[in-house]
């Protein structure tokens, strides 16, 4: 006998309460109870899921601290996953904080102190040249999304070695929360290639390697280990690079990206979402994006993406892309990115124009008045006054996006940015924010985040199971993006669709992605009568199924 619809052997009551897919905790039927062996084992009284949602409702609630949250959660996840995705999928806006981003930074930070149940596959150097037979020991035969990182940038905080796994714990939960992709297809890897980060490597409690970082043609050999184990052992799937530091992550997107379907979610995710941004800012402004100067307060991966993908954005309008180029500016730690700088890394250069040196960001938007600002520097409150002041001395609506994260790491605050604007900035920031009253408004901020985007990408590649995953695949999702932003949650300054319907949203993404992929041939699949219907039929849904 199999268990129904998962192809696996039938366990006893025993087993069935261990096994987080399974496991209904006090949900089981009067027959499931007797012919499961499960009599005894569970109260007699029986829940409807609605109950239970309660009941972890009522146990979150008492919980004082957004890290014991991010514990119950993760614990509820370990012991139900059905339940855990019900729960998150009942109201994404008020749970994605504690799974995601601001949450999971600190959850991050101390992952080896929380630790209760190892999750996702830890492939560290040591274990070189065996990579293949470790990604066998995962259950899962089909495994069609991995997220990976090396967990040397994670958000805004920096290199936290193996603790870096929560990032694709939690956007692998986002891929099933937001856009309904099966969570038995995915699963978080970290590559635990050593830190750098002596406060790690001093804590007993950490449990990654305590060695330096790997670098050079060792890192990529490893790299490359991993990503050709994966082509063999998970033919169908994609992989998505997460919060690698740019010296690698710029790289290894290059090396892949027209050899297997994978993407980068920092630098195309980012861009996709900003440019949704930039699509809905366009429309309270009513002007064009060729008309607009963008000055980028870091240059890495996150900045130089998006750059790389308004460029690509303003090209299909009929833009030159040297005239696309002369619109984006960067700041970074040095200053001015100008032509005259002899230390820039390659990826900075296409932004590299001619202009004296300019060593502050404040002087940059004195000098280059730019409409938009964009923040992806990791550097909290950047966005002070004085900037903020100008900005809005400048234009009449000043764009502001301090998309850096977690919170702690915000550019500006949305209080910030709308009281020093006087309400006229159209703001949008990478963590959530709520919304602001200023003189009489209510002004409601947007969350500038890639989780627009990455899940319903990811609904498409899996649905059409994907070749390879093109930047044109971002574009078709940031205009997606923009399209559902009403006219009336506009006249709120929110330029993104609400957080409550990012379910919805994401999946009309994934169908507009999906029709995209068929047309461009790079499905797998053959093109169905109906691509809407098949992105339906994809979604998992978070219920019950009977066990008998
Ligand atoms: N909202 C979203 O969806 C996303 C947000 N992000 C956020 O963006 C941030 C950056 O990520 P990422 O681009 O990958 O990181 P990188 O490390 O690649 O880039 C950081 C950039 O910031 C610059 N910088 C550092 N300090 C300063 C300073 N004092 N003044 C000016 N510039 C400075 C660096 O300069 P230099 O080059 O000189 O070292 C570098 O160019 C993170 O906080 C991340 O959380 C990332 C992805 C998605
Ligand atoms: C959102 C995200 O991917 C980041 O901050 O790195
Ligand atoms: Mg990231």
């Amino acid at each position: 006998m199999l268990d129904a619809g998962l192809n696996r052997p039938a366990r006893n009551g025993a087993e069935i309460l261990r096994d987080p897919r399974l496991n209904k905790i006090s949900a089981f039927s009067e027959d499931e109870r007797e012919q499961l062996g499960l009599l005894g084992l569970v109260p007699e009284g029986i829940d409807s899921e609605d109950q239970q949602i309660a009941r972890v409702r009522m146990q979150l609630s008492r919980k004082t601290s957004a890290l014991g949250k991010y514990i119950y959660l993760t614990s509820l996840l370990d012991n139900n996953e059905t339940l855990f995705f019900r729960v998150l999928m009942s109201d994404p806006a008020a749970y994605m904080p504690i799974v995601y981003t601001p949450t999971v930074g600190e959850a991050c930070q101390k992952f080896g102190h929380i630790l209760r149940r190892p999750r996702g596959l830890y492939l560290s150097a040591n274990r070189r040249g065996r990579i293949r037979d470790i990604l066998r020991n995962w259950p899962e035969p089909d495994v069609r999304f991995i997220v990976v990182t090396d967990g040397e940038r994670i958000l805004g905080l920096g290199d936290l070695g193996a603790n870096g796994m929560g990032i694709p714990i939690g956007k692998l939960a986002l891929y099933t929360a937001c856009a309904g992709v099966p969570p038995q297809v995915t699963l978080p890897i970290v590559l635990d290639v050593g830190t750098n980060n002596q406060e790690l490597l001093d804590d007993p409690l950490y449990l990654g390697l305590r060695q330096p970082r790997l670098r050079g043609a060792e890192y990529d050999e490893m790299i490359e280990e991993f990503v050709m184990a994966v082509q063999d052992v998970f033919p169908r799937c994609c992989i998505q690079f997460e919060d690698f530091a740019n010296i690698n992550s710029i790289p290894i997107l290059a090396r892949y990206r027209d050899r297997v379907c994978c993407y980068n979610d920092d630098i195309q995710g980012t861009a996709a979402v900003a440019v949704a941004g930039i699509f809905g800012a366009l429309r309270i402004l009513d002007a064009k994006m060729a008309e607009q100067t963008f000055l980028f307060l870091g240059a890495g991966s996150a900045g130089t993406g998006i750059a790389d993908l308004l460029v690509k954005t303003m090209m299909q309008e009929g833009v030159s892309e040297a005239e696309a180029r002369q619109r984006c500016w960067f700041v970074d730690s040095k200053g001015l990115v100008v032509a005259s700088r002899t230390e820039l890394a390659d990826f900075k250069k296409p932004y590299a124009h001619e202009h004296p040196p300019v060593p502050d960001f404040l002087q940059a938007i004195e000098e280059l008045r730019p409409t938009a600002i964009i923040g992806v520097s990791t550097i909290a409150k950047a966005f002070n006054q004085d900037v903020i002041e100008a900005m809005a001395r400048i234009n009449e609506r000043p764009i502001v996006f301090p998309y850096s994260n977690p919170t702690s790491r915000s550019e500006c605050t949305a209080e910030e940015a709308y009281t020093w604007s006087d309400g006229r900035a159209i703001f949008a920031a990478g963590s959530p924010f709520a919304p602001v009253e200023l003189n009489g408004q209510t002004l409601v901020p947007g969350q500038g985040n890639n989780v627009y985007i990455f899940p319903a990408v990811g609904m498409a590649v899996y649905a059409t199971e994907a070749e390879r995953v093109t930047d044109e695949m971002f574009i078709v999702a940031a205009r997606a993006v923009a399209e559902q932003v009403s006219a009336e949650t506009l006249a709120t300054g929110l330029i993104y669709p609400p957080m409550a319907d990012i379910l919805k949203s994401s999946l009309q993404v994934a169908k507009r992605v999906a029709d995209y992929i068929f047309d461009v041939e790079l499905a797998r699949i053959e093109r169905p009568a109906n691509v809407d219907e098949l992105i339906e039929a994809s979604v998992y849904q978070p219920r019950y199924r009977s066990l008998i």
